[in-house]
C-alpha cells in the first residue's frame, strides 16, 4: 500500500533490511512523476504495482535524486524518462561500466572503491543479479 501525504503526494516507504529507500510519487494534472527508481528491478516493480492501483495521470518521468545504487538499479525496469543532475547522469554512466557478481563486488570492496555495507545489501537484495 502507498502512504499518502497529499492528494498528490505518495510515498512506499523503506526497508531497511534490504536497504530499499523510499521512493516518492508526485501526481500532476497531466502525468505524474516517481522520485527514485529503486534499489533492484523487484524494488521498482513492487511500486509500479503499487501505482497501477491508484488513478492518477500517467507516469512520465523519473527523477533520480543521486547516484547511489539504492536509487538507481531499478532504472531499466520502470521503462521511464529519467532526469537528474549532470553529474549524477556521469556517475551512472561510470557505474554502468562496472560488473556487480559477488567477485566483483568484493573485490571493489577490498580496494576501499565500494563499502562493504553496500556489496552484502547489494547481495542480499539480489542474489542473482543482471544489472
Ligand atoms: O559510498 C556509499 C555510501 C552509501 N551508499 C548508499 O547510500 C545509502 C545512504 O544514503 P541514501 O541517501 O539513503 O542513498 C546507503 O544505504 C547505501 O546504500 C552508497 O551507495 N555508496
Amino acid at each position: 500500500m502507498l502512504k499518502k501525504l497529499s492528494d498528490k503526494v505518495y510515498y512506499m516507504p523503506q526497508y531497511s533490511e534490504t536497504d530499499r529507500p523510499t521512493l516518492g510519487l508526485i501526481c500532476g494534472e497531466n502525468f505524474s512523476v516517481i522520485v527514485d527508481s529503486g534499489n533492484s528491478p523487484a524494488h521498482a516493480r513492487d511500486f509500479l504495482n503499487l501505482v497501477e492501483q491508484i488513478d492518477i495521470a500517467p507516469v512520465k518521468f523519473v527523477v533520480i535524486t543521486h547516484w547511489h545504487w539504492d536509487h538507481i538499479f531499478g532504472m531499466d525496469t520502470m521503462k521511464l524518462l529519467s532526469i537528474s543532475h549532470n553529474q549524477t547522469k556521469d556517475r551512472i554512466e561510470y557505474l554502468k561500466t562496472l560488473t556487480w557478481d559477488d567477485a566483483s563486488l568484493d573485490s571493489r570492496v577490498e580496494t576501499g572503491e565500494e563499502i562493504e555495507f553496500c556489496s552484502s545489501m547489494i547481495k542480499l537484495e539480489m542474489p542473482t543479479r543482471i544489472i
